[in-house]
């Protein structure tokens, strides 16, 4: 799916999301952090008030971008919102898994299409949620199972990764393992890897707030997680650039 485009290519683990009301909040942030050093997350708050400039503005201070709009609807309409997406230059995109197989095949096709092609990612269930809100929405499991569920869904459906709590990653790995095995084997072999991308971040001692499924980040390492999207812990520290090189000390990152 992805297509690699003219942005810095970086090592980092770590996406640090932009939750502002405006712009010139999210810029001043981003302007404090190190594009060598982490990416930046634009979602619903952020972009609705601001509108794509932020998206350019991001890619002018030399940030990828995981454009986190997390697109739900008919087939058509998902699949339009995701090439528009792509034509913003955005790194990565995601969509609901439970919009189904039919919502995701569609996005998937529309960017087959774009010159630029994000990595698009599946949210499976949402990291503030847990077993009592999912009995609440009729779903009487444990969100790993539903997790599993939809992430054997969107693998299926060609998207390149999933997002969900660190802590179904060993799971989920251990799944498309299983499938790269058969895809091994088929006509058409592919070795991309399933991407996971996790929120409900939280290092020793920060404040959880409404996040459920938490993990620290060296924790979520050891799960062997792709990338960690961090928001609060970072943005609301006293000195964020010093927040985000003392998480990837402790990963022992180096880029
Ligand atoms: O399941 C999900 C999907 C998306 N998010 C988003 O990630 C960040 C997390 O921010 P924190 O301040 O670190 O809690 C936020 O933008 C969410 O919209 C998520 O948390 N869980």
């Amino acid at each position: 799916m992805h297509s690699e485009t003219n942005s810095p290519v970086i090592s980092s683990p770590v996406v640090v999301a932009l939750d502002y009301a405006t712009q010139a909040d999210a810029i001043a942030m981003a302007q404090r952090l190190n594009p060598a050093e982490c990416r930046v997350k634009v979602g619903k708050e952020l972009f609705t008030s601001a509108g794509p400039q932020v998206v350019e503005a991001l890619h002018k201070l030399g940030f990828e971008v995981f454009l986190d709009l997390k697109f739900h609807d008919i087939p058509n309409t998902c699949a339009k919102a995701v090439g528009a997406a792509a034509d913003l230059g955005v790194w990565m995109v995601n969509v609901h898994a439970s919009g189904g197989r039919r919502m995701m095949e569609a996005a998937r096709n529309e960017l087959a299409n774009k010159t630029h092609q994000p990595l698009l990612i599946g949210v499976t269930v949402l990291t503030s949620m847990e077993r009592a809100d999912l009995a609440e929405i009729g779903l009487d499991t444990d969100p790993q199972v539903q997790v599993e569920r939809l992430a054997r869904l969107t693998q299926q459906c060609g998207l390149d990764g999933v997002v969900c709590s660190a802590q179904e990653v060993a799971l989920i790995n251990g799944l498309s393992r299983q499938v790269s095995e058969l895809s091994r084997q088929s006509v058409a072999p592919t070795d991309k890897p399933f991407l996971t991308v996790t929120p409900g971040i939280r290092p020793a001692g920060s404040e959880q707030g409404d996040q459920r499924r938490i993990m620290t980040p060296q924790q979520a390492q050891a799960a062997g997680v792709s990338y960690m999207v961090i928001g609060r812990p970072i943005t609301q520290a006293a000195d964020p650039a010093k927040a985000c090189e003392q998480i990837l000390a402790s990963l022992h990152h180096e880029n």
